[in-house]
């Protein structure tokens, strides 16, 4: 056995929590070791999760405004798309993520021990290497980075050809016409989305009486009316019976006697933690029934020098929180004052995509607070008009009196990026987070953010009658 000592810091996992983590701890002057299992660097997030999500949906947007092009209408076919070469490009997009991360590790001086790590007290992490060596890392600190992998219920065979995860999605060498989600989650909307785009019919099975129920109501049925628009179905409130695939496809039988059938089922109903198999019951540690594990707020477990951040923890299991987890644990571990992830906005990538910030409708009321909507549809606004996306709209909710900014809700065209000219607004201290920045500031004409202006005047004049 290889022992290497004087670690300050030992990571498990290199996903976004684990970088993030590494990278801060290493500017801190701290000796870090990172250890990750994967052939390559960069997490689920890059190599099953985000990454690959987010670019075939790119290039399905690609396939959908080439239709809508009069110019373009006709060069490509969706239903002549193939699925491999979607993940051919895809695996592109991998490859300069893992290149740009494990430059990183290098350029910051973090060692990587490839392997699989495994606590064997709360100072030692013992990784199982690829070659077969086993090294043994003494370290003051350990930091569990280990990620979510999709939930499998034990009745649902996944070694079958036709059932799959959004891991096993990325490795389908066929386009399937007729695909059944299970589970309208997250995954399962933005996955409807790409498969839609692409003329595959889709059923999509929500557990739920409700698309993506935390959303702003007005916004998830918007969904709803667009994937339903693009030819999805939708049946919501139904649970499984069984799953029983064969060589030509997929039965999914439901507890309200309805039988689908198609070529291919994608399951995309949770996620669970990674904790099994690397030693927690050596320290102490015992996940929860999703295999999460309980952090106090300075991302401590229930050993003071053992950490754990990103999917591991559960909530709120985004890339974008888990950089910032990560970040700020660390710097706590290094003597900086704890900072806590909050406030994070929803960046859905469905088609039309969606994201919020802040209190919705439905909460606000709840609350009894008095607000007053602003909204701008995006079918007015001319940057809409010459891109051809109309779809959609941008709603600022505010309070009545203060004018204070409490949500923002946008689908539609740039919706991940145009909610955080309004975060940063909201994000301003007292009087300085005002309704009234949008009015009396100058925007860049024609721009999709011009929706601002829009909907706080719309807004005001609501308020002002
Ligand atoms: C299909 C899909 C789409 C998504 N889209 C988005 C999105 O658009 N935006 C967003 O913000 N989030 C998105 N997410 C969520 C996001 O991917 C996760 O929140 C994020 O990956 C969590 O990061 P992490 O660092 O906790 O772990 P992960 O990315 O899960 O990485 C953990 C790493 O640890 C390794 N590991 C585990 N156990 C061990 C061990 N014992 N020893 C060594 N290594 C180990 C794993 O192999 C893995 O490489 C998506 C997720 C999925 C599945
Ligand atoms: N654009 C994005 O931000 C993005 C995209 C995809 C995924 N994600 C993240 O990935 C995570 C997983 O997404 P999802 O679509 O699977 O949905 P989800 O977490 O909404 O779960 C779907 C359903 O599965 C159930 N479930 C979850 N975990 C379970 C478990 N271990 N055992 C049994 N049932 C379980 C849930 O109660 C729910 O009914 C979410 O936290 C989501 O935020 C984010």
């Amino acid at each position: 056995m290889d022992i290497s000592a004087g670690w300050d810091l030992v990571v498990i996992g290199s996903g976004p929590a684990g970088e993030a983590a590494a990278m801060q701890a290493a500017k801190k002057d701290l000796r870090v070791a990172i250890v990750e299992d994967q052939k390559a660097m960069g997490g689920n997030c890059t190599h099953w999760g985000t990454i690959p999500s987010k670019a075939l949906r790119h290039q399905v947007r690609q396939v959908i405004r080439t239709q809508r092009n009069p110019l373009l209408r006709g060069i490509i076919n969706p239903r002549d798309v193939r699925w491999q070469d979607l993940i051919r490009r895809t695996r592109e997009v991998i490859d300069s993520q893992v290149q740009v991360r494990t430059d990183f590790y290098i350029r910051n001086r973090v060692t990587i021990f490839a392997g699989r790590g495994r606590i064997a007290n709360p100072h030692e992490v013992q990784v199982d290497d690829v070659e077969g060596r086993t090294h043994l890392l003494e370290t003051k600190n350990i930091l569990i980075a280990t990620g979510s992998r999709p939930y499998h219920p034990a009745d649902v065979d996944f070694d079958h050809p036709r059932v799959y995860d959004s891991d096993t999605i990325l490795t389908m060498n066929h386009t399937p016409r007729h695909i059944i989600i299970y589970g309208a989650g997250v995954i399962g909307s933005e996955y409807a989305c790409i498969f839609t785009g692409l003329g595959i019919r889709v059923d999509l099975v929500n557990s739920r009486d409700h698309l993506l129920d935390f959303l702003d109501t007005e916004i998830s049925d918007a969904l709803s009316y667009h994937l339903r628009d693009q030819g999805c179905t939708i049946r919501q409130g139904e649970e499984y019976k069984s799953v029983v695939a064969d060589e030509d496809g997929v039965t999914l039988e439901l507890h309200s006697g309805k039988k689908l059938r198609a070529d291919a089922l994608l399951w995309c109903n949770g996620r669970s933690g990674n904790t099994g198999n690397m030693g927690l019951e050596m320290v102490g540690l015992e996940p929860n029934n999703r295999g999460q594990l309980a952090v106090n707020e300075r991302y401590q477990t229930e050993v003071e020098n053992i950490y754990a951040v990103g999917d591991v923890v559960g909530w709120p299991s985004l890339a974008s929180a888990s950089y910032d987890q990560g970040r700020f644990c660390a710097a706590a571990i290094a003597g900086d004052e704890i900072k806590q992830v909050k406030d994070v906005p929803t960046g859905i990538y469905t088609i039309p995509g969606i994201s919020s910030v802040g209190q919705t409708e439905q909460e606000l009321t709840e609350a009894k607070i008095p607000y007053e909507v602003g909204q701008a549809f995006f079918r007015n606004l001319a940057r809409a008009q010459i891109t051809g996306e109309r779809v959609g709209m941008l709603k600022i909710l505010f309070h009545r009196e203060t004018l204070a900014i409490l949500g923002i809700h946008c689908f539609g065209y740039q919706a991940m990026e145009i909610v955080h000219v309004g975060q940063a607004i909201m994000r301003q201290p007292g009087e300085h987070n005002t309704l009234e920045y949008f009015i009396d500031t100058t925007f860049n004409y024609p721009t999709m953010a011009e929706a601002y202006r829009v909907a706080a005047i719309n807004g005001i004049n609501r308020i002002q009658r």
